[in-house]
């Protein structure tokens, strides 16, 4: 499964505008690439303009999830499409949407745990539905966005249920960089799962981001890196036949105790 990263700088407050981007550098890796899997970061319709989401913000996915689809089927690609700024009932939730290559919506995600540091709880809502796995070409994924990364338990618990493909879809600030580098190692690892992750480059606010996005293997030996301030493509083709293999060789899931911690 090939996959292509839009390690991406955003254009704070202008949706249409990332919309185009994001529609423009499809066609170009679409053409170039080939990838089976388009990957996006976090908020990337908006950046973190949180004050100003009754303007920009999508309502209940729309349009961006119909674009979502759009591109999806005409490049014949399965897309996870980062997250976006979502108001639904009146309430700003920061979506996950992924669709598949013929443009059906395959899994929604609201993010659980907001960020206190970016002052997430001023201005929207933790998600209250329990996480759940998802399937492209028989695969199980699963995707947490940016400070759910900090949460071992949730990546474990995806983890439990199969899954081989871990995306991290991110905003992660510069400041913080070297914990964004080493907890997704640490989730590649003590999982055994490959971790793809997208964060976005530039700067919003004052807040420089630390880009570094990955495509790790279950080993733990990063296959990609991005660099930290650079807009790129990160690209490589997943072996996912060695999930089974490294699972065997260090078999930690018949070694755990659960009822003793
Ligand atoms: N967008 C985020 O969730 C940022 C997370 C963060 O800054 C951190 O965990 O540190």
């Amino acid at each position: 499964m090939k996959y292509a990263v839009y390690q991406m700088d955003i254009i704070a407050g202008n949706p249409k505008k990332n919309r185009e981007k994001v529609n423009n550098w499809a066609k170009e890796t679409m053409a170039n690439e080939k990838p089976d899997v388009l990957v996006l970061p976090e908020m990337w319709t908006t950046a973190f303009t949180l004050p100003e989401l009754d303007e920009f913000a999508d309502v209940n996915g729309e349009p961006t999830t119909s674009f979502l689809q759009e591109l999806a089927k005409k490049h014949h690609v399965h897309i996870i499409g980062g997250s976006i700024a979502n108001k639904k009932d009146g309430k700003f939730y920061n979506t996950s949407v992924v669709v598949d290559r013929k443009g059906s919506i395959v899994y929604t995600y609201d993010k659980i745990h907001l960020v206190p540091m970016l002052h997430e709880h001023k201005y929207l809502t933790g998600g209250t539905e329990k996480v759940r796995t998802f399937e492209l070409e028989g695969v199980k994924m699963g995707v947490i966005i940016c400070y759910d990364l900090r949460f071992p338990e949730l990546a474990r618990k995806l983890a439990l249920e199969g899954v081989q493909v871990l995306h991290i879809v991110a905003e992660w600030p510069a400041p913080r960089k070297d914990h964004w580098r080493h907890l997704q190692l640490a989730r590649a690892i003590e999982n055994q799962m490959f971790v793809v992750s997208c964060n976005r480059v530039g700067s919003y606010d004052g807040e420089d981001f630390a880009g570094t996005s990955m495509i790790i293997d279950p080993w733990g030996t990063p296959l990609e890196i991005g660099s930290d301030s650079k807009e790129e493509t990160l690209s490589t083709t997943l072996s996912l036949d060695i999930v089974p293999k490294i699972r065997k060789d260090v078999p930690i899931f018949s070694s755990r105790v659960p009822e003793l911690y």
